[in-house]
């Protein structure tokens, strides 16, 4: 019998579509034969219920929270985080993951898990958003050395680990007070079940940077089983980070 796997991508707003074609090509391949994977939109609490996994993909976090709240999706979120299901949040999907954010919008909500602070357009804006051609991977998705593209678009980025870990509040040293990067204070917090639920909850691990340039901002990282990346590899060619996830998160399971 094979092993069924229902991996759910929000298909709210932004690039669901994008996700769903990665891992529908992935699935295809002969290494997944022994298992019935299938890939659903997820727009409604009932869909959710019966994943294994969960996507939460780029594109605006205050329409997604503002939405999932209307529909009365933001709560099964939160209930999905705190059954310690699979989860990986792309750009909006890493900010609507933190427990803190900053540079907020009026009326936006966060799912919370991540224990972690996250600047929202934090190299401002559309236009100032970029791409990097090759990305070395390898010390966490084996052999990936050369990443293509990693895509930022009014990107977030990560500006503390381990918040609410009380014992140490190990903000990430990467800002003098006048930098263009962290200048805007509007912040929301994730409510606090989301993130005290569990007593032993792995600590937030860092999985990539990007370089000096970029002043080694912290881009991806992980907790347990839910993961964020700052960038959107849903719109990149290569196909390695939906393998990497499916793999490492969801067969695991
Ligand atoms: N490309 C993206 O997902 C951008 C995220 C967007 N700036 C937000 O706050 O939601």
């Amino acid at each position: 019998m094979k092993q069924k796997i229902k991996l759910g991508v929000l298909a709210i707003q932004g690039a669901f579509k994008e996700h769903i074609h990665h891992f529908e090509k992935i699935i295809e391949k002969e290494q997944y034969q022994d298992y019935e994977i299938e890939v659903v939109e997820i727009s409604q609490a009932d869909q959710l219920i019966s994943c294994n996994a969960l996507v939460i993909p780029g594109g605006e976090s205050t329409s997604i929270s503002i939405t999932a709240e209307r529909i009365g999706l933001l709560e099964p979120l939160r209930d999905f985080i705190r059954k310690g299901k699979p989860v990986w949040g792309t750009c909006a999907g890493l900010i609507l993951l933190a427990s803190k954010i900053t540079n907020a919008s009026a009326g936006q909500k966060l799912i919370g898990g991540l224990d972690i602070e996250v600047q929202r357009n934090a190299f401002g804006r559309q236009l100032n958003s970029f791409a990097i051609p090759k990305v070395d991977f390898s010390s966490f998705i084996p052999g990936c050395k050369d990443f293509q593209h990693a895509v930022f678009i009014r990107a977030p980025v990560v500006t503390a680990i381990n918040i609410f870990n009380n014992t140490t509040d190990s903000f990430i040293k990467n800002n003098d007070n006048n930098d263009k990067y962290f200048n805007n204070q509007s912040v929301v917090y994730a409510p606090s079940y989301a993130y005290n639920f569990e007593e032993k909850k792995p600590q937030v691990e860092i999985l990539s940077r990007l370089d000096e340039s970029h002043k080694n901002l912290i881009v991806a990282v992980r907790q347990g089983q839910i993961l964020g990346t700052a960038f959107h590899p849903e719109l990149s060619k290569d196909s390695r980070f939906h393998q990497w996830f499916l793999e490492e998160f969801v067969l695991k399971l």
